[in-house]
């Protein structure tokens, strides 16, 4: 006869849980071991090092001479952090405040209007949650989340009134940032400027429109809100609501992300890593949670197209006559491996490394 494992209880929501009247502490069931990864200390950035910033309008300006400037601190920016914030990217303020606004009034919807979308299968186009994936969990993070497929097919969530409008105009504008992005990105890598494009199949690429919510806690340095990990995709790009959280991983040091106003912050994925066979390694990051305010960010994931499989591109390795590094595989499938577990560190990418002992 078969038989099926008892399914773990499921948390409830972090909102719910947050706004429960006198929480002095928090449930042991959120506490993280001490080592790993609670420690939430972190460094500010120094001149030693300051987060590589990219001037888009550099990039986007039509005079070569500042193009390549920028794709040389693109380049720069994708050796030594993987991770960059962009200025002067064109997106006007006050969508970045829309979407912001109108994701945080989506998580103050009752619970029956967010119910519809809870409990999904991980491809599938609208769903929220809470911690990362609570069916796998027995710590939990301090974290609800909304994610959406916004590309190749537009999906939304029917409220808050207008809520759609703005996710679109925002995901269209942010989109066409990253695809100039990595059109610098390929040229950098001696590539001509569409070769990535096309070999991933961009113009059907997938494109998640990830909202999370982060409330105050009691007890912040007990918890996280996301633990430390790289994205799935090519580039992911994140807005916040002007409080900091992002830590990113540089030099084996955590570095506490104190965004410029208005910048786009850039994380490179695990499908940048393969294709660029491992000069550009993905960004591991993670988010902190603080006791006073909720925090907002928005991360929007820039993919391949899912039905593509992802290698390392053929001419970096004909031409610096570097052996495959990584396995190839479909990105629906890395994707659903990747969501469909617990979310630890690069362990994901790690198993499509060529080992050469
Ligand atoms: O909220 C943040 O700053 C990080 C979010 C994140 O890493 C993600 O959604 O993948
Ligand atoms: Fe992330």
């Amino acid at each position: 006869m078969e038989t099926t494992a008892a399914p773990l209880l499921q948390p409830p929501n972090i909102k719910q849980l947050a706004d429960s009247p006198d929480l002095h502490f928090i449930p042991s069931n959120y506490v993280h071991s001490s080592n790993d990864p609670a420690d939430s200390s972190a460094t500010d950035p120094g001149e030693l090092n300051s987060i590589p910033v990219i001037d888009f309008s550099q990039l986007t300006s039509g005079d070569p001479h500042r193009r390549s400037i920028a794709i040389h601190h693109l380049s720069k920016a994708c050796q030594d952090w993987g991770f960059f914030m962009v200025v002067n990217h064109g997106i006007p303020e006050n969508l970045m405040k829309a979407v912001i606004d109108s994701t945080h009034e989506f998580f103050n919807l009752p619970e029956e209007d967010k119910r519809e979308y809870a409990g999904k299968q991980v491809l599938d186009p609208i769903r929220c949650g809470t911690s990362f994936n609570a069916s796998k969990e027995n710590v939990f993070f301090w974290r609800d989340y909304l994610k959406v497929f916004v590309h190749p097919h537009f999906y939304s969530p029917t409220k808050p009134q207008g809520y759609r409008d703005i996710i679109s105009e925002y995901c269209e504008k942010i989109r066409e940032v990253a695809k100039k992005l990595l059109g610098g990105i390929s040229e950098s890598l001696g590539l001509e400027e569409n070769f990535l494009d096309k070999a991933l199949d961009l113009k059907s690429g997938l494109q998640i429109f990830v909202g999370n919510y982060y409330p105050s806690c009691p007890q912040p340095e007990l918890t996280m809100g996301m633990p430390p990990h790289s994205d799935h995709g090519l580039l992911t790009l994140l807005i916040q609501n002007q409080v900091s959280g992002l830590q990113v991983q540089y030099q084996g040091k955590w570095i506490n992300v104190n965004a410029l106003p208005n910048s786009l912050l850039v994380n490179s994925g695990d499908h940048l890593e393969i294709f660029s066979n491992g000069k550009y390694k993905s960004n591991m990051h993670r988010a902190v949670v603080n006791n006073k305010v909720t925090r907002i960010s928005i991360a929007t994931a820039h993919g391949p197209s899912l039905e593509t499989i992802v290698s390392p591109a053929s001419p970096l390795i004909e031409k610096e006559n570097s052996p495959a590094a990584y396995i190839p595989m479909k990105y629906r499938d890395y994707l659903e491996l990747q969501q469909s577990n617990q979310l630890d560190g690069k362990s994901c990418l790690e198993r499509l490394k060529i080992s050469r002992n």
